[in-house]
């Protein structure tokens, strides 16, 4: 049987389970072998460590089209699991576009794992093209820009990406010709909720911690309350003054005027210095009214600087905004004054929609549309994996929600290549009962009464508040069984609990309208550009390009993004990468097998197991089945037949195997309901055939050897065997003193064998089992049995290792073991020594009188039985030594 740690696709085990399938991945992983396959899902241990598999060797190898094995992936050669197989079978996929779907959850290796393949094709279509694109330069240089502005460290993983992004590449030919990202879901409520443990994105922090030329005029000094754990926060980048390079240097490589890598600055300087403005209310003639704190004034005019609102009147209706609101009744403007928490939240509402806006524009400049002519498409997703947090509101309901909805189609996918399977085999299908999760799904996207519909509906009145949403909510479905079903939900370990307090509000996602508008007539042009493209990307909306605008509620973007996402997995040929965290603290070499097996059960590869055991778990090819055939065969009577197929056909039809638990395809697998019963049949046939034969072998050989010993004793002459020289004795009495078990030339029962037949009786005919006579017993024993005695004890025992005897006595330096070799005519001769004996008593009688030629000692007191059973009696009973 192959080690498991070898096993790369797991495809290929008899047995598909979920416990099979942890054993074989931890085995992988110890051995680093962080790429294993589930027939054409691909999983991703994360190993926290550099490993050596991404080398120009893997990366030719396995980006050919025509690639072969044995392919080495690191120190595994002939696997074909690897991030470059998915993309070069993406790459090469001809007449359909293709979309590689990886998901994983934070900190698993999703970001990198997107990286790795976008630097493959980048090079696969260069190598085609003979000079690097345009297109491919902005798709490189996007990258640090994206993960600047959109990257966060938090308790999971150092540099969380924190959106989902679909980045579409177009190919003519091999020729990259377009690049398109689109983002998703931007946590932008981490803006103003950094921590000493959660940061703020990456870029404030490059901007004020680094020391480069560039930031010295654009940052705003003193302590800030966006980054306000930038002192504890800041010293854990280690890499931060090149990260920051690397952003700015990106901004040249993707063509950004020098005015607009400015104004992206000023930009994000104007919003640090608006979060730090405090506000005060007062009462005034029963009113309470709102105005800038006088500690402010300066922090406040800084602000408005910084985003190109110059002059006092400019300040001032900034600050209206902020403070009061405008409806228009009857043609006539109607002002209501706010409390200054509104006004906190006002703001908050103004910075998060600008960072935003600021983000959508960045990532949009970097893409480059297709020519025109029809092109070819490879997607690749990158999404947050399912979240189930202490507290989870809309953000988690939509990331879970994406996630439910691409389970769904994974699922699909996975019975489709199992009903492909079948089809192949020439077998009929029955439909495979799984619980799938679209009740749940139904739960949340049904119109008009599912959550998404409600909330929506809720946060389109003005009236709508959470509480509205929560009477909404359990008017309309508490009482229907979907919601024990979702709690029931079988790719979930435990159900979630999601909190409804902030979700109106967060849906509406409102940018506050009149403080925009003042924001837009800014002298600063990029701040006005992306507010209008806020404002136009409204008339946009519906029509499936990307829903930005502040005005549309949250979830009707998300709804219609996530559409967008599947229309493009359903007309594409999808891949599949699950990327796994062998552990929690992101170490490298741990493996927590309950947290792995967690993650196993949730990203789906549990699920493709259990549509695999709904039908027929059990796959073998019939030239695997070939190695039990002889068995088989003798007992069935088919050894005749010549095919392995047409073999293993005849004993299944002869054995009665009934067809609903077996079915055998017509081109070459046979397909079981379970392996044990029919392989444990088989085994057990295995064992006596297998067993029966070996004895027939060792009863020839023992037949043999006894002719030939009888032969030895009673018609050959003498002739002594020569004594080695000396340094001969000290490798002899080595070699049996290492004597043992693991290099036993002979079994037990062979030894026995021996001594019975040609040892016993001439024992007894001389002088008895003497009190140094030992039956077959190790040298450590008789290590035991001597160490404490004085010079010259001894003792007599029959090998463990070989046919004979050892002499083992104490000399001056410890126990020596020497063989006694026997001699024909049943003589004896100690190695190395040149005497020859007729008995074991007379090399005693000898040696106690004579000594040793290589050891100056004499035999003097023999050493017999520790216990009352004397160690030879096996040697003597009469059972037979079988
Ligand atoms: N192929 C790899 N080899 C070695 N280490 C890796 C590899 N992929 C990821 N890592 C390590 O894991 C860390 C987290 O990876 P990554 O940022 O890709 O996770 P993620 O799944 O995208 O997380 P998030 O959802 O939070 O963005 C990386 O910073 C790196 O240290």
């Amino acid at each position: 049987m192959r080690p498991s740690a070898d096993i790369y696709d797991l495809a290929s085990l008899t047995e598909l389970s979920e416990e099979a399938i942890g054993k074989v991945l931890q085995d992988r992983y110890n051995g680093d072998r962080i790429y294993t396959l589930v027939g054409d899902i691909l999983v991703f241990l994360n190993p926290f460590k550099p490993v050596n598999v991404y080398t120009e060797k893997e990366f030719s190898c396995l980006s050919r089209p025509d690639w072969s094995g044995p392919v080495a992936v690191g120190n595994e050669v002939g696997s074909s699991a690897h991030i470059y197989t998915v993309g070069t079978a993406a790459f090469n996929l001809v007449g359909k576009d293709s979309t590689i779907l990886i998901s994983g959850e934070s900190g698993s290796g999703k970001t990198e794992s997107t990286k790795l393949l976008l630097q493959q094709f980048v090079k696969m279509a260069s190598s085609s093209q003979l000079n690097r694109t345009r297109v491919a330069e902005c798709l490189l240089a996007a990258n640090p820009i994206m993960e600047a502005f959109g990257n966060a460290r938090t308790v999971m993983n150092h540099n969380s990406s924190r959106f989902a992004k679909f980045v579409s590449l177009g190919l003519q030919g091999n020729a990259l010709v377009s690049s398109e990202i689109r983002t998703y879901m931007l946590e932008k409520s981490r803006l103003l909720s950094a921590t000493e443990d959660e940061g703020n994105f990456h870029i404030f922090y490059y901007m004020c911690l680094s020391s480069n030329s560039f930031f010295k005029d654009v940052r705003p000094l003193g302590p800030l309350s966006l980054i306000s754990n930038a002192e504890t926060l800041g010293r854990r980048y280690t890499d931060l003054e090149a990260k920051a390079t690397e952003v700015l240097d990106a901004f040249d490589k993707l063509s950004f005027t020098a005015q607009q890598k400015e104004g992206v600055f000023q930009i994000l300087s104007g919003l640090l210095l608006l979060a730090d403005v405090e506000f005060r209310s007062e009462e005034q003639n029963h009113t309470v009214c709102t105005s800038l704190d006088p500690k402010s004034e300066t922090t406040f005019k800084l602000a408005c600087k910084r985003l190109g609102l110059k002059g006092k009147d400019s300040r001032r209706r900034l600050l209206k905004t902020l403070t009061t609101s405008k409806l228009k009744v009857n043609d006539e403007d109607i002002y209501s004054l706010f409390h200054e928490d509104k006004t906190r939240l006002v703001l908050n509402g103004c910075i998060r929609a600008i960072y935003t806006k600021l983000f959508d524009w960045i990532i949009q400049r970097h893409g480059r549309p297709d020519p025109g002519t029809r092109v070819r498409q490879i997607g690749v997703l990158d999404i947050f994996g399912f979240e189930s947090l202490a507290i989870n509101s809309f953000e988690q309901l939509c990331i879970n929600l994406a996630n439910e909805q691409l389970q769904l189609f994974f699922t699909h996918h996975v019975i489709q290549l199992e009903q492909a399977e079948y089809q192949s085999e020439g077998l009929s299908w029955v439909e495979i009962p799984f619980e799938d999760n679209q009740v749940t799904l139904n739960l949340f996207l049904e119109r008009p009464l599912g959550v998404l519909s409600l909330l929506n509906e809720e946060s389109s009145l003005a009236s709508g508040t959470d509480e509205s949403l929560y009477n909404k909510l359990m008017k309309h479905l508490v009482d229907k069984p979907k919601l024990q079903i979702s709690a029931k939900n079988p790719c979930r370990v435990h159900p979630v609990t999601y909190t409804i307090p902030g979700m109106v509000e967060k849906n509406r996602d409102k940018a506050p309208e009149n403080t925009m508008e003042v924001l837009a007539s800014s002298k600063l042009k990029l701040l006005t550009e992306i507010i209008s493209s806020h404002h136009g990307s409204k008339a946009k909306a519906g029509n499936g390009k990307q829903q930005a605008s502040a005005g549309l509620q949250l979830a009707v973007q998300f709804r219609s993004s996530l559409d967008f996402l599947l229309a493009k997995l359903r007309e594409s040929q999808p891949f599949f990468v699950r990327c796994i965290k062998p552990n929690r603290d992101n170490a490298a070499n741990s493996f927590d097998q309950e947290y792995v097996r967690r993650q196993i059960h949730y990203c789906g590869i549990a699920e493709a197991v259990r549509v695999r055991q709904a039908g027929f778990p059990v796959r073998c090819t019939y030239g695997e089945l070939h190695l039990l055939c002889p068995v088989l065969s003798f007992l069935y009577g088919s050894g005749r037949l010549e095919s392995d197929a047409a073999r293993v056909r005849a004993v299944c039809r002869q054995a009665k195997l009934p067809a609903e638990e077996v079915a055998m395809g017509k081109r070459n697998r046979l397909l079981a309901k379970e392996e044990r019963r029919y392989c444990g049949r088989v085994v057990t046939c295995q064992k006596v055939i297998r067993g029966w034969l070996q004895r027939r072998r060792y009863l020839k050989l023992k037949a043999a050897e006894i002719e030939r010993r009888k032969r030895a004793a009673l018609a050959l002459p003498i002739t002594p065997t020569a004594p080695p020289p000396p340094e001969e004795l000290r490798k002899s009495t080595v070699s049996v003193g290492e004597e043992g078990e693991e290099g036993a030339q002979v079994t037990r029962s062979e030894t026995v064998l021996w001594f019975k037949t040609t040892q016993k009786d001439q024992i007894m005919q001389t002088r008895g089992y003497e009190t140094w006579f030992h039956g077959i017993i190790t040298r450590n024993e008789a290590n035991q049995l001597l160490g404490s005695k004085n010079t010259g004890s001894f003792l007599v025992r029959v090998s463990n290792s070989q046919l004979g005897f050892v002499l083992s006595f104490k000399s001056r330096n410890g126990v020596r073991h020497y063989l006694i070799e026997q001699l024909e005519r049943g003589r004896f001769n100690v190695l190395g020594e040149k005497q020859v004996h007729s008995s074991l008593g007379k090399i005693i009688d000898f040696h106690k009188a004579n000594g040793f030629r290589n050891c100056d000692v004499r035999l003097t007191t023999p050493v017999g039985q520790p216990d009352k059973e004397p160690d030879y009696e096996e040697l003597l009973c009469n059972a037979p030594a079988l």
